[in-house]
């Protein structure tokens, strides 16, 4: 079916190949991957971008030996093709199936688990670090993207690489693109670069000729530190912020052209220490549709190739905020909202347009977002940070130490709460009940559904002091009719009565409890639930009564099982001697793997018929 990629079972099985085949190859690895994605959705538009880049990694060095490093790793499907694992791919990102990241735990060629972006450098330089101190031999890469090379993680690695001038190579891996359009002025400095393309030559040239000048290859310190003096003089100003960082700096290369990178990147190998190449790639690279909306066909669901994604009748969680907060923001010029890279994800894209003024997409940066928002506040603006639950780990500290110490009036608009689907372990957001918990001064809200949430964000508005709101990914969905109450601060809700055993459901939890209510009436069993809106503070009085009324209480929430909602409830009851026998339903304090999240309910215990056993059990 493919003349090229059917003989392609190993890496060993590129390196036979010459920079012609490998192209051919590289058109077949295409087709395969467009006709694969479109099956089982993922990441398309960044693997498309990377064909060419893998092969001549593949070609050039010897996976896993040499180690090859990908930052975020969504981008990884190339190297997964050609890794042996070609024929997995019907099962990409599904329950049981191939990971849509590097695993260390699928294949030796994936060198370190990834998700989250910006880590590559670091890991690539501690492996190196490590290589030299066991004086062991062999290559180490890192392969990092123009968005990704924007986190302050990368940042910082950029700077000890330079000082420690460690033998390896930075990859950066520049198709102008983040998810959405790539910001903040790194992007705008590897854009000059680009721009000035000529200029760069100059710095090759100048390399070129003092490699031929007698002196110039010898191995020799003094020489490499003489050469390297001169060549410095010709670094045109477009490209010396890597070089002046100790990063030897080589492009732009164009990342389509396999003899180039063939060619450069042996060149690198044989380099003394760190060295970054500028290679130019284009995101969603021969499939028009993911070539013109590189943004829509970043991650995408099962698509037919013909036709391209459709965009789907429903309305996101997501966009229902973003149109509440330019709602906000028309009735209160103190709104300002705030994304680290994901606008269309978080649905701050709406918000950008309604009132570029008062919006900021910062770059892959949650920690400064989170202390910008701190600084906004202070000087009297009402901040919403939107942000996934899991890229909101990388601000922990500035939570603590910018936000609630201070007692900013910062609002968490925390996206993707709870399990989120096919991305998997590094992306379920299934800690910020407990990592907010232990925190002072903030209030934690989850709603039950989007009305419920836009109340919330009123209520948010309202409140002078930090606040989170978690919410889960999907599309909005309402579980009543008609206009609902404002929301008072630390109020429940008793949503139905009942006997025996009473259900503190947590946000997205009172609809599994609601439908587990429902499989247990006909059991003739009829446990009350109570919509516990907020995380802190609970609501005291209810729970009191509560205690006193029902013989059992089960917690429900999408968060893992130490430290969050049904640890508050249990501190809660000992607290106030209350004689209850209490169940905590929550994700287990384990990663939770990849697949549709229906599936993984089932097999963590959240689906409603999982639920409904665990409440018979009682
Ligand atoms: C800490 C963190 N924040 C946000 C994201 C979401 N995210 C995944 S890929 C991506 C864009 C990366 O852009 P780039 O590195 O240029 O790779 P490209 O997709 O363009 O190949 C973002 C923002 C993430 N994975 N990790
Ligand atoms: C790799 C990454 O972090 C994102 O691309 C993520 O996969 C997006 O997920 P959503 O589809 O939930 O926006
Ligand atoms: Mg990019």
């Amino acid at each position: 079916m493919y003349k090229y990629l059917d003989k392609v079972n190993s890496p060993k099985d590129v390196k036979v190949m010459d920079a012609e085949e490998m192209d051919m190859l590289a058109k077949d690895i295409r087709k395969f991957l467009v006709r694969s994605v479109s099956q089982t959705g993922g990441h398309l538009a960044s693997n498309l971008g990377v064909v060419e880049l893998t092969l001549a990694l593949h070609k050039v060095f010897e996976s896993p030996k040499d180690k090859i490093v990908w930052d975020v790793g969504h981008q990884s499907y190339v190297h997964k093709i050609i890794t042996g694992r070609k024929d997995s791919f019907v099962s990409l990102r599904q329950f049981n199936g191939l990971s849509g990241f590097p695993k260390e735990n699928e294949s030796p060629h994936d060198i370190f688990d990834t998700g989250h972006s910006s880590t590559s450098i670091s890991v690539a330089q501690g492996i190196a670090c490590a290589r030299d101190i066991k004086g062991e031999d062999g290559s180490v890469i890192a392969v990092i993207g123009d968005g990704s090379i924007t986190g302050g993680m990368a940042l910082e690695a950029l700077n000890h690489l330079g000082y420690t001038n460690t033998d390896m190579i930075v990859i950066l891996n520049d198709n102008e693109m983040s998810i959405d359009k790539n910001v903040g002025g790194m992007s705008r400095h590897l854009s000059n670069i680009i721009r000035n393309s000529t200029a760069n030559k100059v710095k090759d040239e100048v390399e070129k000729i003092l490699s031929v000048a007698p002196g110039g290859n010898l191995i020799s310190k003094t020489a490499n530190k003489v050469k390297d003096t001169i060549v410095s003089k010709f670094i045109p100003q477009e490209c010396a912020l890597f070089d002046s960082l100790g990063i030897k700096y080589y492009g732009p290369i164009d990342g389509h052209n396999t003899k180039e990178l063939i060619q450069i990147l042996n060149k690198a190998k044989n380099k003394k220490g760190a060295v970054l190449l500028h290679v130019i790639t284009k995101k969603g690279k021969g499939y028009r549709y993911a070539e013109n909306e590189p943004q829509k066909y970043h991650a995408v669901s099962k698509f037919d190739i013909k036709e391209g994604v459709k965009s789907g009748s429903s309305k996101s969680i997501s966009a229902s905020v973003g149109e509440k907060l330019v709602s906000m923001a028309s009735k209160d010029d103190r709104v300002v909202a705030i994304t680290a890279a994901m606008p269309s994800g978080t649905g701050l894209n709406l918000f950008e347009k309604a009132y570029p003024n008062r919006y900021y997409d910062v770059g892959i940066a949650e920690q400064h977002a989170t202390t910008f928002a701190a600084g906004l506040a202070k000087n009297g603006m009402k901040p919403y940070f939107a942000v996934y639950s899991s890229f909101l780990q990388r601000g922990y500290d500035q939570i603590i130490h910018d936000v609630c110490i201070t007692k900013k009036p910062v609002t968490f608009l925390i996206d993707r709460a709870g399990i989120v689907g096919n991305d998997g372990e590094t992306h379920h957001g299934m800690f910020d009940l407990s990592y907010l918990n232990l925190i002072p001064n903030i209030v934690v809200m989850a709603p039950k559904d989007t009305k419920e949430l836009n109340l919330m964000m009123d209520l948010s508005l309202k409140l002078n002091s930090p606040v989170a709101i978690r919410y889960p990914r999907g599309n909005s969905y309402y579980l009543e009719s008609g206009e609902y109450e404002p929301i008072d601060l630390g109020s429940y809700e008793v949503l139905s009565s009942g006997e025996d055993t009473v259900i503190l459901a947590i946000g997205n939890m009172v609809k599994q409890a609601i439908e587990a209510k429902r499989i247990l009436l006909d059991n003739n069993i009829n446990p009350a639930i109570v919509n516990a809106r907020f995380l802190k503070p609970i609501d005291e009085n209810l729970l009191n009564d509560l205690f006193k009324k029902y013989k059992n209480v089960v917690t429900i929430e999408d968060n893992t099982i130490t430290g969050g909602f049904g640890s508050r409830i249990n501190k809660f009851i000992i607290d106030n001697n209350h004689n209850i026998k209490v169940v905590n339903i929550a994700l287990p304090e384990e990663f939770v793997h990849h697949g549709s999240t229906e599936e993984i309910y089932e097999s963590i215990g959240l689906s409603p018929s999982k639920i409904a056993d665990k409440i018979k059990s009682l």
